[in-house]
């Protein structure tokens, strides 16, 4: 399946960057929601901005696609001006996932995923196969739902509807703000790792907003830390982020948890590994991808000290609740060189 939508004559869209520059905006009462920001995002990757409630980061979002108007500066998109474009056809080139979707309530399934498409005005038959392409892609069977109305399925469902037709026409750029966040804690794990399956598959530049820093860390390439006035703090990978916060503000902001949330970025180390028969007779396996997080957690789920890692190989070594320790250490070193 091409999940690109790069089969059709025009469709074709590669990812592109995106540059902010010196971005700002203050609204008409005089609130400044944004100060002056500045900020590079390489094509194809996700950057979650995250930052205190009321901070500027909707407003950041909202002005990429000109759904709000900035006040000054420039928001590049693959090099060209965003303001220069015209705003209509600027958002059918961008995917706009939101909280609660927006999807329209008195049209089917199939329609809403159809609704960019069909003011591109793509024939029929074109649209249907992009929609249930899609459908399929987000895990909805076409035959079960593109006939449904959205009050007939699950928030999460509605979630899945929202991105398939924020990805319907192969945008180059999706802005996502909060789109996990009116979702159960356990639809919103499978959405995230859905997401992460789907940015596998189809890469877009991706600004993502949330106030949920495990998710930031989870999903994101680079992480936008704000503060108020969308003033940037920190812009770095989920693991340098975690092990070496650049200030006061961004200290405070990953918490305590930091040490526990930088297992589940930090790989294992396949150099550092011990004999195979020091996990012991028994000993829990997991695969050499797996992060320190998922050895750790294999450790204490059975109650021993040590597990054994494989490849497509067989066991390549063993890995002990200490080695752990060491390897968050040096990982922490990497990260400042
Ligand atoms: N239309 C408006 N007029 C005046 N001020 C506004 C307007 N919209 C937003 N603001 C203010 O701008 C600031 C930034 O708001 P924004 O919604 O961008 O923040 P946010 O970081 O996305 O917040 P949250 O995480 O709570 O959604 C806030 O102080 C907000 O009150």
């Amino acid at each position: 399946m091409d999940v690109t939508g790069n089969h059709g004559a025009n469709a074709k869209h590669d990812a592109a960057p995106i540059a902010l520059d010196r971005l700002r905006k203050v609204y008409p009462d005089g609130t400044v929601a944004v100060g002056e920001l500045s900020l590079e995002i390489g094509s194809g990757e996700v950057t979650v901005l995250i930052g205190p409630s009321g901070c500027g980061k909707s407003t950041v979002l909202r002005m990429v696609n000109r759904l709000i108007e900035p006040s000054g500066g420039r928001i590049l998109i693959d090099g060209a001006e965003v303001t220069a474009a015209d705003p209509v056809q600027l958002r059918r080139t961008i995917g706009y996932v939101i909280q609660n979707v927006g999807l329209f309530p008195h049209q089917t399934v199939r329609a809403n995923v159809g609704t960019v498409p069909r003011m591109l005005g793509w024939d029929r038959r074109r649209i249907a196969e992009r929609t249930d392409e899609l459908l399929e892609l987000v895990g909805l069977s076409p035959e079960q739902y593109a006939g449904r109305y959205p009050h007939e399925l699950s928030g999460g469902q509605r979630q899945r509807v929202g991105f398939a037709r924020a990805l319907a026409a192969d945008p180059k750029v999706l802005l996502m703000d909060e789109p996990f966040s009116a979702v159960d804690p356990i639809n919103r794990g499978r959405l995230q790792d859905e997401f992460l399956r789907l940015r596998a598959a189809v890469r877009k530049t991706t600004i993502l907003v949330t106030h949920d820093l495990q998710e930031a860390i989870k999903l994101g390439d680079r992480i936008a830390v704000l503060s108020d006035h969308a003033q940037l703090q920190q812009y770095a990978t989920p693991a340098e982020l975690l092990a070496r916060p650049g200030n006061d503000f961004v200290e405070r902001f990953v918490g305590e948890d930091r040490g526990i949330m930088r297992l589940s970025v930090t790989p294992i180390p396949r150099d550092g590994l011990r004999p195979v028969a020091e996990a012991g007779e028994g000993a829990p396996e997991v695969p050499a991808s797996a992060t320190l997080r998922e050895a750790f957690g294999a450790m204490l789920a059975a109650g021993r000290g040590a597990v054994v890692v494989r490849d497509t190989d067989g066991a390549i070594g063993a890995l002990t609740a200490a080695d752990v320790q060491v390897a968050l250490a040096s990982a922490a070193v990497d990260s400042a060189a």
